[in-house]
């Protein structure tokens, strides 16, 4: 196959940083062909959210089922969802056109502080994505509202809740560690019956980390028919996304917390 379409469910920012804007640019740049449905219109900026505009669940369905009866895709990667009503629409469409590699990041709080899901709609994240994902990709506060329990502090603490998740559903868990105060950034790939991988980067230096996990997971979606398996997907995932962080400098985006910056990858 020549070309893979990798479609995005997520919200918007306007400041093309994080939610689909950023999901756009890691799929084209890492050679994927980029389809999008949006959830949620996000007034936000580097700065924080300001509003946000839900989109009817309905015409949620509506989008995903004129798309996927009309295109393939070879990947899927899920977003902000917003709420319940939301997760069930994109629940119900996974089921009924059942693409393969679904990663779903469960964004929950933006690095503003600023809520994307209702705190009601964790149960429904649990109950009706889990399952349904391939790989889910939570931060530390997101793993630890899923389980209801305190963040993990250390990298034995986030084996521990990743296999936690396995044990809630999920298939496959890269737990992130971004937000540890370490030199070194490291996330685990924890499967089933298998010791847990560890992909570790260098710390970047620098302001702009807008969007670090709306670029790392669309980046894995992109690559998981481009690589042999999910761990191959990951390292060069993590790859791309260091190296956009490194050159996020370049860019002059906003008074906040700049995006990084996305660019040709070079394999
Ligand atoms: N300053 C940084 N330097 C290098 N990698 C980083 C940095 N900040 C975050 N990361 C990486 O970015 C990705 C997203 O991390 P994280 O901040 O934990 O998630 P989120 O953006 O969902 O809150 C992870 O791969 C993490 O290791
Ligand atoms: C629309 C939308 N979706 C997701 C996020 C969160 O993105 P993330 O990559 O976790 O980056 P930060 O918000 O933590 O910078 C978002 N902000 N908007």
């Amino acid at each position: 196959m020549s070309s893979f379409n990798i479609l995005s469910i997520a919200g918007t920012d306007p400041s093309g940083g994080a939610g689909i804007q950023a999901d756009l640019k890691a799929f084209s740049a890492l050679g994927g062909y980029g389809m999008s449905v949006v959830t949620a219109l996000v007034a936000q900026t580097t700065t924080g959210v300001a509003e946000v505009h839900r989109v009817p669940p309905e015409f949620i369905t509506r989008q995903l089922d004129v798309l996927l009866e009309d295109v393939r895709a070879d990947a899927v990667k899920i977003g902000m969802l917003a709420d319940t009503e939301v997760i069930d629409a994109v629940a119900e469409a996974l089921d009924a056109h059942r693409p393969p590699h679904v990663v779903l990041d469960p964004v929950m709080v933006a690095k503003s502080g600023d809520r994307l899901l209702a705190a009601d709609a964790i149960g429904a994240v649990r109950a009706r994505l889990l399952p349904r994902a391939d790989l889910i990709t939570p931060n530390l506060p997101e793993a630890a509202e899923l389980l209801g329990v305190e963040e993990a502090v250390d990298t034995a603490g986030m084996e521990h809740q990743a296999r936690g998740l396995l044990d809630l559903g999920a298939r496959r868990v890269l737990i992130k560690g971004g937000h540890l105060d370490t030199a070194e950034s490291t996330d685990l790939l924890v499967e089933p019956g298998r010791p847990a991988v560890p992909f570790t980067a260098p710390r970047v230096a620098t302001k702009n980390t807008h969007g670090t996990g709306c670029t790392l997971s669309s980046a894995i979606a992109a690559l998981l028919p481009q690589r042999d398996g999910c761990a191959d997907a990951v390292r060069d995932a993590k790859e791309y996304l260091t190296e956009a962080l490194r050159r996020a400098d370049d860019l002059d985006v906003g008074a906040g917390k700049g995006p990084v910056h996305h660019f040709h990858a070079w394999w």
